[in-house]
């Protein structure tokens, strides 16, 4: 007989996903802390869902043998809203379209948005000097805000500061959509059924609409010749190189493949950014000392100026908090892929049609890696104490050809975001308030993150 990785009995599954269901961050933990850092799941006679949560795993998945894997069929419900882009495309039209996009995203290309990323936070912060002292923000609302601004200045050229609060929401009822569609078992033949059939399915189509609007908007916009806040010189910004890109036919890109890409950026690129950042002011205000560490750094390193590139190197006490928030509340906390071959991962073997997930959230967690793995921590990304650990060990962004393309813009955005709003504010938790995450597409928090913003220079 085959051998085959630990995992529970086939009468045990419907328990088992039951819970995943209701609760998929506890029934991954009950999973691995059963059976181990390899799991299998038997999903159908032959094919099962494999959970690897070593470093070593997500290297060899991810990395060395990536030709072996192609996006989960669990990215396809996300398709049902925001089509065939990046992140949902696999084989030709993927490699493409990522051929096309990648020179923008160079850290080269990247830097040169930085003076978009300062004036939008600079925007922010003026709004917020003419509240009282002491105003109560909704933090993930407000950093949504703030990245919804930034990637439509510098990707697109637009202004979008009208828009935030219907994105903000929008965006909230389709990740609650997508959660909702991948429960619903029809899901596994097909999603455009699942979503007919999940109760709720119309107001997730207007929530559908309005992102179309903003993108259709945004497009029209351009054609017109008219400029966002942040306009890059013609021909310099993501929405120039999708309406001049031409296929080998040299013909243009098809308006729904226009929409998907944009729709893909316009998503990915703003609720990542704004869920590590309000994730990162909650573990602050919980911790003093850490947060005091930031202030004096920000002061010193800064003296009053907004981060430029050659500040980076010196932040180094605030790349570590947000690389320790990152670690805690990946905002993509699962990774998921299907073998297109045999494999063998961790010496277990994989067969060509099973599921491979190496959740960077248990990977972050792991005890053999990590010391006190639950501890808020940034001391453990200085660089004395990093020395020696698995590069795997920490992939917020993924790895391999599918890793995040936006890394590096998302790296130069958090930093400037945090620094300077550190600068000027202190963000506290109300009382009693302890926020929980709450697992959708990415790990935001479940409810407002009510926090009360002091000024820190009067
Ligand atoms: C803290 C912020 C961010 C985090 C934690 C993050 C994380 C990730 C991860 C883990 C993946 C890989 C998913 C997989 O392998 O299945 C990914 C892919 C992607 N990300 Fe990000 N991301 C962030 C910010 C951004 C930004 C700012 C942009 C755009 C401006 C962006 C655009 C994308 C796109 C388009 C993909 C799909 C890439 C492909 O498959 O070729 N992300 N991201």
């Amino acid at each position: 007989m085959m051998r085959r990785a630990p995992g529970p009995r086939p009468h045990q599954i419907p328990g088992l996903l039951r819970l995943a269901v209701s609760d998929p961050l506890r029934s991954m933990y009950q999973t691995v802390s059963r059976y181990g850092d390899v799991v299998r799941v038997p999903l159908a006679p032959g094919r099962g869902i494999h959970l690897f949560c070593r470093p070593e795993h997500a290297e060899h998945i991810l990395v060395d043998r990536e030709q072996r894997y192609g996006k989960a069929f669990t990215y396809r419900p996300l398709r049902e809203w925001i089509g065939l882009g990046l992140i949902t495309s696999d084989g030709e039209l993927w490699e493409r379209q990522r051929r096309l996009i990648q020179p923008l995203f160079s850290h080269r290309r990247v830097e040169t948005l930085r003076p978009l990323m300062v004036a939008s936070v600079e925007r922010m912060l003026d709004e917020w000097d003419r509240r009282p002292d002491g105003t109560v923000v909704d933090a993930t609302g407000a950093m949504s805000g703030l990245t919804l601004d930034i990637v439509g200045a510098s990707l697109f050229g637009a202004d979008l500061t009208g828009d935030r609060d219907s994105v903000y929401h929008a965006v909230e009822t389709l990740q609650d959509a997508v959660t909702k569609v991948i429960k619903n078992p029809l899901t596994w033949i097909s999603p455009r059924a699942a979503r007919r059939t999940s109760p709720g399915f119309r107001q997730w189509d207007k929530a559908k609409d309005t992102i179309d609007q903003v993108v259709a908007r945004v497009i029209a916009d351009r054609a017109e010749g008219s400029a966002g806040p942040g306009r890059q010189p013609a021909g310099r910004d993501l929405l120039d190189a999708l309406l001049a890109a031409r296929h080998e036919d040299g013909s243009a890109l098809d308006p729904r493949q226009l929409r998907d890409e944009i729709v893909t950026f316009f998503m990915a690129g703003h609720e990542t950014s704004a869920t590590c950042l309000a994730w990162t002011f909650y573990l602050l205000s919980t911790a003093p000392e850490a947060r005091a560490r930031l202030e004096e750094e920000v002061d010193k390193v800064l003296a009053g100026r907004p981060p430029g590139p050659e500040d980076t190197e010196q932040l180094v006490w605030t790349r570590a908090v947000l690389n320790e928030s990152l670690r805690l509340f990946p905002p993509v906390w699962t990774v998921e892929r299907d073998a297109a071959a045999d494999d063998e991962v961790g010496g277990w073997p994989v067969r060509a049609g099973d599921t491979v997930i190496t959740p960077p959230y248990l990977v972050h967690r792991h005890p053999g890696v990590w010391e006190s793995p639950e501890a808020f921590d940034p001391a453990r990304f200085l660089p004395e104490r990093s020395a020696g650990r698995s590069r795997h060990a920490f992939i917020p962004f993924g790895g391999g050809k599918r890793g995040c393309i936006g890394n590096a813009f998302a790296l130069i955005e958090v930093v400037v975001a945090l620094a300077m709003i550190t600068q000027r504010y202190r963000l506290d938790l109300l009382p009693g308030f302890e926020p929980v995450p709450k697992v959708t597409v990415t790990l935001r928090p479940l409810h407002e993150m009510a926090m009360t913003l002091r000024r820190r220079v009067p």
